[in-house]
């Protein structure tokens, strides 16, 4: 079996959900978490002059969803017609545009103006978001797509806490049970728990 090599920064971020879909997949794999002192000189030898990067056989591939995506398809997480390939990446589209939503008030540098973009979003955006995204889980059997376990409900579960933490709201496993079950479910799975047991901490 070729030996794979991922590449991130220690947090969890875009790279978690790689990190997650390789534990599933039983790969031989190393995490090697690049800190930030060391990035400025592997930055040059990435394709993209960023990570996630996920190497196989000294072959390099780049940009976390569709990393995400091929792990999927290679471990039996992905839609058996396009059809079900299409829901998958609506969903995953779907949390993409949650994330997003959530970055443009994080990385804010004016606090100011950071304090009233969350206060605006979190009246006029995130609840209908977080609403459909739950009516999403209602109806997939506590899954993303397909009613079942694919490599979508793997994204979820590696931007969870990032997404609490965006959206400043310590209480979304609450007013949203079924989010914290989904996270759940995936860190659940045996092989996966093993990985996370072992890995180092990091909420975000
Ligand atoms: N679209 C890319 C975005 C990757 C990205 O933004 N990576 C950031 C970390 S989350 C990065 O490498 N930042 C360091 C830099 O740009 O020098 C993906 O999904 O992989």
């Amino acid at each position: 079996m070729p030996k794979t090599e991922f590449y991130y920064f220690p947090i969890k971020g875009l790279g978690e959900q790689i990190r997650l879909l390789l534990a599933y997949g039983g790969e031989d794999w190393n995490d090697n978490r690049v800190t930030p002192e060391d990035w400025p000189n592997f930055k040059p030898k990435t394709p993209f002059g960023q990570m996630p990067v996920l190497e196989v056989d000294g072959k390099q591939r780049a940009q976390s969803m569709a990393i995400s995506r091929y792990l999927g398809r290679k471990h039996g997480l992905a839609g058996a017609t396009i059809e079900e390939d299409f829901l998958i990446d609506q969903s995953v589209e779907f949390l993409n545009d949650i994330r997003a939503k959530a970055a443009q008030v994080q990385y804010e540098p004016d606090e100011a103006l950071k304090a009233k973009k969350h206060e605006d979003f979190s009246k006029n955006v995130y609840p209908t978001l977080l609403a459909k995204l739950d009516q999403i889980l209602e109806e997939n059997n506590g899954h993303l797509a397909l009613g079942k376990l694919t490599w979508a409900d793997f994204v979820f579960a590696g931007i969870y806490q990032y997404l609490k933490v965006m959206l400043q709201s310590p209480d979304l496993d609450s007013k949203f049970p079924r989010f914290k079950k989904l996270e759940q479910t995936v860190y659940s799975i045996p092989k996966v728990k093993a990985f996370a047991d072992a890995a180092p901490k990091c909420d975000i």
